[in-house]
This record gives structure tokens, sequence and C-alpha cells, in this order.
């Protein structure tokens, strides 16, 4: 690892020198953190979101991993799907299936996918109402803040623009307080249609993972970690307002997304 640090409300900060030191030591987080809940609770529940960071999960496939990890007691569920076939290429459940599903052995039974099959906003309504009925039986835990779901792990990825899971700058789902899930259809990052956590539930998890590579993300990614001015509108920038109310957040940031962090101790960058 490039440098690490922990910086407010205990969030931490890992930043490698490539992206494949960036996989290793994410699929070592992932893991420890499947042993623990499997310990304390008996599951692991987490939420996947797509984009590239499916591709970093890679490692959980292999040696030691894919003989490690008790894949049976995982629960997989998604923290935002794109409202297309199971079979096309923008969704991110065949993202997953293709990538990491199939090569691992997780119960098909535990696999929470959204239904294709009928209109995004039905979608939502079910995949919600999935999750209530595990809550209800606490295979999902809950929060004792709120009632919100309380997953083991979200792990995110981050747009250019600062969005997460399918929550984008300015949008109207930012706002909502009482929904665990929500459906958008005017999407700025193709496809339009989508199914996302709201804010509350992505808070409200255990643990929170945003994963970041690439030059394109310097600048959301050091507004959303420095987030120096408090009187800025925040939901100009979602990845900022990501705030565990009583779970811990972990940037995993390859050196060309860390290239914009302003804030710097001796190249520990744990000054914040
Ligand atoms: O389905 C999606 O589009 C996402 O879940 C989205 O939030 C993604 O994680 C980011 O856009 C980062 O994607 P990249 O890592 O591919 O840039």
């Amino acid at each position: 690892m490039a440098a690490s640090g922990e910086f407010k409300n205990k969030s931490e900060l890992r930043v490698f020198e490539s992206t494949d030191e960036l996989a290793t030591d994410l699929a070592e987080y992932i893991s420890q953190l499947s042993e623990n809940s499997v310990k304390e609770s008996g599951c692991f529940t987490i939420a996947l979101s797509g984009g590239s960071l499916i591709s970093f999960m890679g490692k959980l496939c292999e040696a030691p991993y894919s003989k490690t990890v008790d894949w049976t007691k995982w629960y997989v569920f998604w923290a935002d799907e794109r409202a297309v076939a199971k079979n096309h290429v923008d969704s991110n459940y065949k993202l997953t299936k293709d990538a990491f599903l199939s090569k691992v052995s997780i119960l098909s039974s535990h696999v929470f996918s959204i239904n294709d099959h009928v209109t995004v906003e039905d979608a939502a309504g079910e995949y919600e109402f999935a999750i209530r009925q595990l809550v209800k039986i606490r295979t999902v835990g809950v929060s004792e803040r709120n009632d919100c779901p309380r997953f083991d792990l979200i792990l995110l990825g981050i747009g250019p623009d600062g969005h997460v899971a399918s929550l984008f700058p300015h949008h109207p789902a930012l706002e909502l307080k009482e929904e665990w899930v929500t459906y958008i259809t005017d999407s700025p990052k193709p496809p339009p249609e989508r199914i996302t956590f709201t804010l509350p539930v992505i808070n409200s998890a255990s643990n929170i993972a945003i994963v970041a590579t690439g030059e394109e993300k310097a600048m959301a990614a050091n507004l959303a970690i420095a987030g120096t001015n408090e009187n800025s509108d925040s939901s100009s920038l979602p990845a900022r307002m990501v705030q565990p109310t009583d779970g811990k957040l972990v940037w995993f940031l390859d050196s060309a997304a860390a290239s914009a962090l302003e804030v710097s101790n001796g190249g520990s960058k744990d000054a914040m």
C-alpha cells in the first residue's frame, strides 16, 4: 500500500500504487469482514454496485479465498441495478455473474437480483419488499438508530461526477428518507432507468467501501474525502453524502484517483 490513514468520522483512506495491489487488499478486506460477520451472526450480507468494482473483486475467486471464504453464508444484493434484461451487457447482475458469482459457490437462493420482467417501479417495490422480509427474520440486520437494514458491507464505485450507486448529483432521490429502495428514469449515465438503494440504507451499513481508480475520478474523490467546504450544496456530490451513521467507511484509491487529494502528511495522507 502506498499510503493509508484515518480521517474524519473514523473513515479510512487506503491508497495503492497499482490496481493490482488495490484488488489484493480489497479481497483481504472483504474476506475478513465475511469471516467476522459469519462468526457474529452466521451470515454475511453484501451489496454490490456495477462498473469496474466487480473486476477488482476477482482475487476472491482465487486461492486462498476460493477455499477459505464460507461462501454458503453469503447473501448477495445490489446497491444499484440498471433496468435491463439480466442477460443484457449493461446488467449489473450479468457483470457480477460472469466475473464473480459463476466462479464461487454462493447459493442461488442467497442471490437477490432485481426482477427484469416488470416495470422499474414495480421492480424497486419488489426488491424493497424482499429486503424487508429478510430484515424481519434478521438474515439482514437492522440499524438501532432507524429501522433501516444494516448490511454487513456495501461496496460502491464512484463516477467522475461524484455519483454513487445510482444516486446522481442534485437528483431528488438523494432526499428520500423513508424509502429503502427507489427507481429513477433519468440517469445521466446510460441506461436511464435504474434501481438504487437510498442514502439512509447506504449510511446504515456496518461497512461501506468506495473504490475509485483512474485519473478521471481524482477530482470527485478529493472533494468527497477532503470535503472542506461544509456550506456547499452536498447534493452536488453524492459521494460526500456517504457518511455511515454507526459504521465504518473505507476508501480504496489507486494513485491516479488519489492524485488530486489536497491532504497529505509525509506521504501518509492522514491529516484529514
Ligand atoms: O451501475 C452503475 O453504473 C454503478 O453502480 C455506478 O455507481 C458505478 O459504480 C460508478 O459509475 C463507477 O463505475 P466505474 O468504476 O466503472 O467508473
